[in-house]
C-alpha cells in the first residue's frame, strides 16, 4: 500500500498472508480474507501451478513472533474457471484456498461479513485497503500490516478514457485514483467496507494497479467485486 498507515493490530481480524515455499523458506506472496472456517478467498492471480502455499492467520508484524499467529496448510486451490492472466481485463480474478485445519476463531481471526449479491457499493462509500504490499513501486514490503482509506470510484467515472476506460468491467470496484493505493503484494486481499449497519463487509479482492506506477492518478486500485459471484463461492464451498 502506497501512502497507508500501520493498521492497529488485528483490527481486520479476516486479513491473511497467503505465503509460498521457497526452498526451506517462507515469503509473503498475497493477501486474502477468511471467509469460511476452512475457505480463504484470494485472487486467482495468486495461484502460480506447481507452488505451495500456507496461510498464516493473526498475524501483523511478519518479522516478529507474536504468538496470536495460526498457520494453516493449503488442502486444495480453486480458481474460477473465467480467470486468464492474460485477460486481467476480463476479471474473475478470483480463487478459493480450502485449509485442511479450521483455525481457532478469536480476537485476532474472525470470518469476513460478505455482501449481498448484486450490491454496489456507491461512489465516494468510505473504505479501506488493507495489505503487507509494497510501501511504493519497486519499493520494500512493511513488516507491520498497512492500511489507507480509499474512497470508491463509481465505475461511471473509472469508464472515463483517461481513467481506466472500457478495462473496467461490472464486476470490478475502482477505489482511490490519487496518491493512495494498493502496491504489488497486496493482491488477493480485501476492500473493507463499512455498513449502514455500522458492520464492515469485505466488497472487493485487490486485483490491478496501474503497470507503470502503482498510484498513478487517475488509475485507482481496481477491485473484483464479491457480490458479483456470490453463487460461484456458494457452490464451490458447498460441493468442495
Ligand atoms: C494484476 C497483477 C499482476 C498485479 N496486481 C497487483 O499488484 C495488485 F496488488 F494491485 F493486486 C498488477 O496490477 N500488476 C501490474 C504491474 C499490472 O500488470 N497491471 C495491469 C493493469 C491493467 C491491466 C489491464 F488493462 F490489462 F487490465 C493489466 C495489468
Amino acid at each position: 500500500i502506497v501512502n497507508g498507515e500501520d493498521a492497529r493490530a488485528h483490527s481486520w481480524p479476516w486479513q491473511i498472508s497467503m505465503q509460498v515455499k521457497h526452498g526451506s523458506r517462507w515469503h509473503h506472496t498475497c493477501g486474502g480474507t477468511l471467509i469460511g472456517s476452512r475457505w480463504v478467498l484470494t485472487a486467482g492471480h495468486c495461484v502460480w501451478p506447481g507452488d505451495v502455499y500456507r496461510v498464516v492467520m493473526g498475524e501483523h508484524d511478519q518479522s516478529v513472533q507474536e504468538g496470536t499467529e495460526q498457520i494453516r496448510d493449503v488442502l486444495r486451490i480453486l480458481v474460477h474457471p473465467d480467470w486468464d492472466i492474460n485477460m486481467v481485463a476480463a476479471g474473475n480474478d478470483l480463487a478459493l484456498l480450502k485449509l485442511d485445519k479450521a483455525p481457532i476463531m478469536n480476537e485476532n481471526v474472525g470470518l469476513a461479513c460478505l455482501p449481498e449479491a448484486g450490491e454496489i457499493p456507491a461512489h465516494g462509500d468510505a473504505c479501506f485497503i488493507s495489505g503487507w504490499g509494497n510501501l511504493y513501486t519497486h519499493g520494500p514490503m512493511p513488516d507491520k500490516l498497512q492500511q489507507a482509506l480509499l474512497p470508491v470510484v463509481g465505475n461511471s467515472v473509472c469508464r472515463q478514457s483517461d481513467w481506466w476506460g472500457m478495462v473496467v468491467k461490472d464486476t470490478m470496484i475502482c477505489a482511490g485514483g490519487g496518491e493512495v493505493s494498493g502496491c504489488n503484494g497486496d493482491s488477493g486481499g480485501p476492500l473493507n467496507c463499512k455498513g449502514a449497519d455500522g458492520k464492515w463487509y469485505v466488497q472487493g479482492v485487490t486485483s490491478f494497479v496501474s503497470s507503470r506506477v502503482c498510484n498513478e492518478v487517475k488509475k485507482p486500485t481496481v477491485f473484483t467485486r464479491i457480490s458479483a459471484f456470490t453463487d460461484w463461492l456458494s457452490n464451490t464451498m458447498l460441493y468442495y
